[in-house]
């Protein structure tokens, strides 16, 4: 039988206990440029698989794709091969009027507003961040700057990017409080907490969520400066996490 993991295609034996995860291959490509002795031991589907070293702290980064299906393949191998520790990096549209594009959020807690984690847990069961990585994320995120805020709260977790006829809960979760809505935060929360991984996840805003249906872009430069930003807490934070 072959000693890779299934869907990854990585060796278990290969992988340090710390995983930063995020949804574009090439934003994992972007963070393996920041490490030494970066090699690439997979590309496999939608998931590429990156270790190396930065100050010194072994990590993988993985790229797990659109959508909590797909993402919870990822999480659920790297937990098989052992990882403890997972940072998700990734980009949320706002719920919040403080919070533009280019802020940078902690998710303290995601909303489990996806199909997957219904089939993993029962409805009221919590997605929580681990607090010790949800706070090693907001003080590297607080010392990395962004062009924006940088703040922590509520996120949401959806299926639907586009929306449909039906209407989305967005408007509900921003009068509660919520702060950004993306699509794998809780999947990721639910999953590390099954398995036994600490969990934490810092997002870039690229613009309000309601922004999606009406000429969505991503791809300005405020919302780049603000994923290098994150990217570098996430690093920052993953060292404080390994030698506190
Ligand atoms: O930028 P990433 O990490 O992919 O995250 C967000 O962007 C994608 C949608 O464009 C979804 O995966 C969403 O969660
Ligand atoms: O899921 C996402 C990701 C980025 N921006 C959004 O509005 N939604």
């Amino acid at each position: 039988m072959s000693e890779l993991l299934p869907i990854l295609r990585v060796n278990p034996a290969d992988m340090p206990e710390t995983a930063i995860v995020v949804g574009d291959p090439f934003r994992a490509e972007a963070i393996s440029h920041k490490l030494a002795n970066a090699k690439e031991l997979a590309h496999a589907r939608e998931y590429r698989t990156f270790v190396g070293e930065y100050e010194s702290v072994r990590l993988a980064v993985v790229s797990h794709g659109v959508g909590s299906p797909g993402a919870a393949v990822c999480f659920e191998e790297l937990a098989k091969a052992g990882v403890k520790t997972v940072i998700r990096v990734g980009t949320a549209g706002s719920l919040s009027g403080d919070y533009k594009a280019g802020s940078l959020i902690v998710s303290t807690a995601a909303a489990r507003e996806e199909g997957l984690t219904r089939q993993l847990v029962p409805d009221g069961y919590p997605a929580v961040a681990d607090g010790a990585v949800a706070a090693a994320l907001y003080e590297a995120a607080l010392e990395a700057g962004a062009p924006g805020l940088v703040g922590k709260g509520i996120t949401v977790t959806v299926d639907a990017f586009f929306s449909g006829v039906v209407e989305l809960p967005h408007e509900a979760y921003r009068k509660a409080g919520a702060v950004a809505v993306e699509m794998e935060i809780a999947a990721l929360y639910v999953i590390a907490s099954l398995r036994g991984m600490r969990a934490g996840a810092i997002v870039a805003l690229d613009g309000d969520s309601t922004a999606v249906d009406e000429g969505y872009d991503p791809h300005r430069n405020v919302v780049a400066e603000a994923v290098e930003a994150e990217i570098n807490a996430a690093l920052k934070a993953v060292v404080k996490l390994a030698r506190p």
